[in-house]
């Protein structure tokens, strides 16, 4: 393989009969391919080669992971019943050896208790009250009942009734499961995608972390255990969420300078884990108990600074990347997640610069918290949606989605009508009803096909989606290339599927020396494409355009163009050029003729034909890798073994279908003499000459294979003995035309044996083709025993 990284001298015109066939090329000028490696590449082995999928199945630890993020929602949801029972709705702190109460949340029953913000809670129900930790048992023990909170204001003590318990807030928890169903999808849908990107993989680490946050928003202080382990915890992980953002946005759309530092993605996740750990070690009094810096990281931890600060890096790496793409479709890429990210950054530093502390445990925060963690991962979707890296449809069933999409229309005015309806006759308590009309809605979304099909049809008919549809469609074309076998089939199916996939005047592609040449698929018009590969009188030769050296796509047709050569191929109809490359090796290039839609492809479908190029180089690098196993590289002809597999092949057609064909054993005469007389390269060059002429004469299907030194076999499909001996006749004719040094002619000796004169079914298939050859072997040295340059053949009796 490595040596056709440099040769990429297959010229374009090679088609039009201009090439100078190398030794070991395959000439291609012959339009005829009856040798040509196409052809013979028919038979290969299925599975021989096969190429690893890009798309992976969904590992058992994930889809564990997944199960137990799920299980732990469950447990938050019954967190969230049985401690809201004891809820008084106080925001407490300690503050040195006492606890302070730093906001009352609305509605809360200490709310209307008439309880005060920022005063000090000395005791519950005469119970002194020195830490955090000491709240919740006392709640626990009065269940149900009221009890007497003991406030210290400004020295004066002043008990207050307070009767805990609010409802549990369901429509939290309906979010909550909501940001983790998005994220768990995302997740998964990455995790599927990995093997095409890393900043895929980078995705699904983030959504599970930020999966793992959700569920695990739990009232701690209800369960036993360490409330200091789960704070902790739960810092790591908040620290974990940042550092994978970081990461991944360091990389979109191209890894950022600094992401290309030997070991910088793991100084990443070390150095901000273990900072924050020192940090919180500190902050609870863990190390260094009532130190400067203690107090200063207790600050840090208790204003979120450290959360705000990352938020704030996240936020200049974005405009970093965002000025630096080079390219206009990385720009939108960064600009969709800045957008989605904004809200959240504003969110954080809300909590940091509005003095009203109890904004911050209000409702309203509450819910714009939900919805800015909802945003991020919906703009990191949309982003990775615009690089087609996603396929949606893979992650769930078309209909499914769109009867997700109806439900979601349908939802706004059936909401309101059928809770209203609920709500009035008072049957039924609030949240409830919104379970119960968010139930009905999902039936009615799911059965109501209509709105589903008039979705589909604005959808799909929308340019975005076609798009979309345009990578699944290459995807999945990259996909059944990878399942084909035989090159010709290969070239044909790209070419024509491809052209039609992007509505294209005509694709072609053009693969390096050491393959057979530039095939090409016609559109409506064939003059241009046939220009392209050099058809017509206008040579156009691919060493002047260097493609080797191309890295990225070639959009041709820039008003700034200044190569007349591409300005040329514009005129002709070319207007994308994709390298084909595998590991830094160039392989060939796909041509892409412009739309018939007469509209200029978008930077998307470049993409996206760029990533399919990378998808089926591997392909090509096997077919090229196979060819060379193949093909005798003084000839091009076949291979001994490869020869005598095609024997195999016809001898199993025949026993199948009873097929006649025949085969013949070409030797050139006196050729010891040729090498004692003009030297052994000489020798090289009418053996080149001979192999060249012979397969000239022969047809599609006819296979010529170099047996030995100067000794050829030939196998002819659907020829009986007279046929076989008509065309080799032509052959040893053909072959005296071709002189030596000193004009002398090339004259061969040909023995011919029909499958009926050795057919033996008792046989194995190499037992019988070694018996075909040895009868073809042994007219050939009859023919040379009369007086060589002839032909011997026998009839079979006919009974
Ligand atoms: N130049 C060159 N010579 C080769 C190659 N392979 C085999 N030969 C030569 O082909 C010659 C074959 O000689 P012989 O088997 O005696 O046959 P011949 O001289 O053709 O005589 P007849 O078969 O009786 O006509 C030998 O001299 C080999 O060295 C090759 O790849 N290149």
């Amino acid at each position: 393989m490595r040596s056709h990284g440099s040769a990429s001298s297959g010229t374009i015109s090679s088609m039009a009969g201009f090439s100078q066939s190398a030794p070991g090329q395959v000439p291609a000028g012959s339009t005829d391919h009856g040798n040509c490696p196409p052809p013979g590449l028919q038979h290969q082995r299925p599975g021989k080669y096969a190429v690893n999928r890009q798309r992976t199945r969904v590992p058992i630890l994930i889809r564990a992971f997944c199960v137990l993020l799920l299980g732990l929602f469950c447990f938050q949801a019954i967190s969230e019943y049985l401690s809201s029972s004891i809820t008084l709705g106080v925001v407490i702190q300690e503050d040195g050896s006492k606890v302070r109460i730093i906001a009352i949340r609305d509605n809360s029953p200490a709310q209307k208790a008439g309880v005060p913000a920022h005063n000090t809670l000395k005791a519950i129900n005469g119970h002194a009250i020195q830490s955090v930790l000491d709240v919740t048992p006392l709640l626990k023990e009065t269940r149900g009942h009221s009890v007497t909170l003991t406030l210290d204001q400004n020295q004066i003590s002043r008990d207050i009734l307070v009767t805990p318990g609010v409802p549990a807030n369901y429509r939290s928890l309906v979010l909550n499961f909501l940001i983790l169903v998005i994220y768990i999808s995302i997740g998964i849908a990455a995790i599927k995608a990995s093997g095409i990107d890393s900043r895929t993989r980078q995705l699904a680490w983030f959504s599970f972390a930020v999966a793992l946050d959700i569920t695990t928003y739990i009232n701690i202080s209800y369960w036993p255990g360490s409330q200091i382990l789960y704070i902790g915890f739960k810092q790591m992980l908040a620290v974990l969420q940042f550092a994978l953002l970081f990461h991944l946005l360091s990389m979109i759309p191209k890894p950022a300078p600094w992401m290309k530092l030997p070991y910088m993605p793991a100084a990443i996740y070390i150095l901000s884990l273990s900072f924050h750990f020192l940090w919180f070690l500190l902050g609870f009094n863990i190390i260094f108990p009532g130190s400067r810096i203690a107090n200063l990281s207790r600050f840090v931890i208790d204003n979120n600074v450290s959360f705000i600060s990352w938020g704030l890096i996240v936020f200049c790496v974005l405009v970093y990347q965002y000025f630096t793409a080079r390219e206009p479709k990385g720009r939108q890429q960064v600009k969709w997640i800045l957008l989605s990210i904004i809200p959240w950054i504003i969110l954080q530093l809300s909590d940091l610069f509005v003095p009203n502390t109890s904004w911050v445990y209000s409702d309203w925060y509450a819910l714009a918290d939900k919805f800015t963690h909802m945003l991020l991962p919906v703009g990191i979707l949309a982003t990775i949606f615009s690089y087609n890296l996603l396929d949606l449809s893979d992650l769930f069933p078309r209909k499914f989605f769109y009867s997700l999409l109806a439900t979601a229309v349908l939802a706004f005015p059936g909401l309101a009508i059928v809770e209203t309806g609920i709500y009035v006759s008072n049957q039924i308590n609030h949240n409830a009803a919104i379970w119960l009309s968010s139930l009905a809605m999902l039936a009615l979304g799911y059965t109501f096909s209509p709105l589903r099909d008039r979705l589909i049809q604005l959808l799909e008919g929308r340019s975005w989606y076609k798009q979309h549809h345009l990578g699944r469609d290459l995807r999945k074309l990259a996909e059944e290339l990878t399942d084909m076998d035989g090159l010709e089939e290969i070239e044909r199916q790209l070419t024509s599927r491809l052209a039609s996939l992007m509505h294209s005047q005509g694709v072609v592609l053009h693969l390096n020396p050491g393959l057979p040449d530039s095939r090409a698929s016609y559109g409506s018009k064939e003059e241009p494409v046939a220009c392209w590969i050099g058809l017509n009188s206008e040579r156009i030769c691919l060493e002047d355009l260097e493609l080797s050296r191309l890295l990225a796509p070639l959009h041709l047709g820039h008003p700034g163009e200044t190569n007349p050569l591409l300005r040329k191929l514009y005129r002709h109809g070319l207007e994308l050029i994709v390298p084909l490359h595998l590991h830094g090796e160039h392989l060939g290039t796909l041509m892409i003729g412009r739309s018939l839609g007469r509209h200029r492809y978008s930077w998307r479908e470049t993409e996206l034909l760029n990533l399919f190029a990378q998808n089926i180089s591997a392909k090509f690098a096997n077919a090229l890798l196979h060819s060379q196993l193949q093909f005798d590289e003084l000839t091009g002809l076949y291979r001994r073994k490869a020869i005598l597999e095609r024997l195999e092949q016809c001898i199993q057609d025949y026993r199948k279908t009873a097929q006649v064909f025949s085969i013949a054993m070409i030797d050139l005469d006196d050729f010891k003499m040729v090498n004692d007389r003009h030297g052994h390269l000489e020798g090289d060059r009418i053996l080149i000459r001979a192999a060249a002429t012979a397969r000239e004469m022969l047809s599609k299907e006819d296979r010529l294979g170099r047996y030995g030194g100067e000794e050829f076999l030939l196998v002819m499909p659907g020829r009986d003995a007279k046929g076989a001996a008509w065309l080799c006749e032509h052959v040893r004719w053909a072959m005296e035309d071709l002189q030596h040094q000193d004009g002398s002619a090339t004259t061969v000796s040909i023995g011919i044996a029909e499958i009926r004169e050795a057919s033996d079914n008792s046989l194995s298939l190499e037992e019988q083709a070694m018996k075909l050859i040895a009868l073809a072997d042994k007219r050939l040295y009859k023919a040379k025993a009369e007086g060589k340059n002839r032909i011997s053949y026998e009839l079979p009796v006919q009974c």
